[in-house]
């Protein structure tokens, strides 16, 4: 669909209306009572959400990122599916799966009578999605933007046989400063250190990132809050259908060698994701469900 179509289609007069985006790509502009956020429908991707009365994004978004298909774009909060990291089955797929790098589609749009407007970008198998990964599935994303950002990916196994999933919304948000950053509500998980060799670890105290932060937690509780002393705030991060997060953050090295961040970036991000990672592998029956949510806000004393 153009642009003028899915504005005749979905447009949302006053709070939300489709634009070109970066690299030509088809972007959600939403600027509501309540807030501003950008989404991008390559990707099914939020890029930008910044309450009113907020000074700042929660999310960081690479000056750097790539707009273009086949390309995941280095920011917002990317969705992993139906995988989370390396391919699991070592055939040398995309990291982090296939739908964070095409084209999804624009299910609905509504304007909730509470104020909050909400999305829902969708994604179902092709062909050219089999080639990759032999399943049919329906994938709906329902953002909804309001005092806080609320995301829930629906995983719908629309085959004949199970399927098994790992997923994530891999979110980067923004920080003052990762030297005054932590991270709380991790204290006492078990970790898998992927940046050191894998080797189980358990979190003592509170996370602070002090070189490549790059771990699995596992069986966390549903509340994990990024404590942003540099910015003067907390972003409270509430999942449902995850026990598991990952908490990375790449550091000078590899800010360095990739050539769609800056190299101070990493100063500037960190990601906290709510997942089903590692031994979090989550089964769906044919006609059958599951759900991801994640809920982010900031919170001040
Ligand atoms: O650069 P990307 O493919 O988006 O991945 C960025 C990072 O994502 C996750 O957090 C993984 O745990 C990391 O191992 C990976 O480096």
């Amino acid at each position: 669909m153009t642009i003028e179509q899915l504005n005749a289609n979905y447009k949302i007069a006053g709070q939300l209306e489709f634009v070109d985006g970066k690299g030509g790509l088809p972007m959600i502009q939403v600027n509501s009572a309540k807030a501003r956020a950008l989404i991008s429908i390559h990707a099914g991707q939020v890029l930008s959400y910044q309450p009113v009365g907020e000074p700042e994004d929660l999310m960081f978004l690479s000056e750097k990122a790539y707009y273009q298909d086949g390309k995941a774009i280095k920011g917002g909060a990317p969705v992993c599916w139906p995988w989370f990291g390396a391919d699991p089955e070592g055939k040398g797929r995309p990291g982090h799966g296939f739908v964070r790098n095409r084209a999804w589609n624009v299910v609905a749009t509504e304007a909730m009578s509470n104020g909050d407007i909400k999305v829902k970008l969708g994604l179902v198998d092709t062909p050219e999605t089999r080639a990759i990964w032999p399943q049919s599935f329906s994938l709906l994303q329902e953002i909804i933007i309001g005092d806080a950002l609320n995301l829930s990916l629906v995983t719908r196994n629309a085959g004949k046989e199970t399927f098994s999933i790992t997923q994530a919304f891999h979110t980067y948000f923004k920080v003052g400063d990762i030297a005054r950053t932590k991270v709380l509500g991790l204290e006492g998980c078990e970790y898998i250190d992927k940046a050191g060799g894998n080797a189980q670890k358990q979190q003592s105290g509170a996370v602070t990132i002090e070189s490549e932060v790059d771990r699995i937690y596992l069986d966390v509780g549903n509340t994990i809050t990024i404590d942003d002393s540099a910015l003067s705030r907390r972003i409270q991060i509430t999942s449902q259908g995850s026990k598991t997060a990952v908490v990375w953050n790449p550091w000078e090295k590899i800010s360095k060698e990739m050539a769609d961040l800056d190299d101070a970036d990493y100063q500037r991000l960190l990601c906290v994701e709510t997942t089903n990672a590692a031994n979090n592998v989550v089964e769906v029956t044919p006609g059958g469900e599951c759900r991801l949510t994640a809920n982010y806000r900031v919170v001040r004393n």
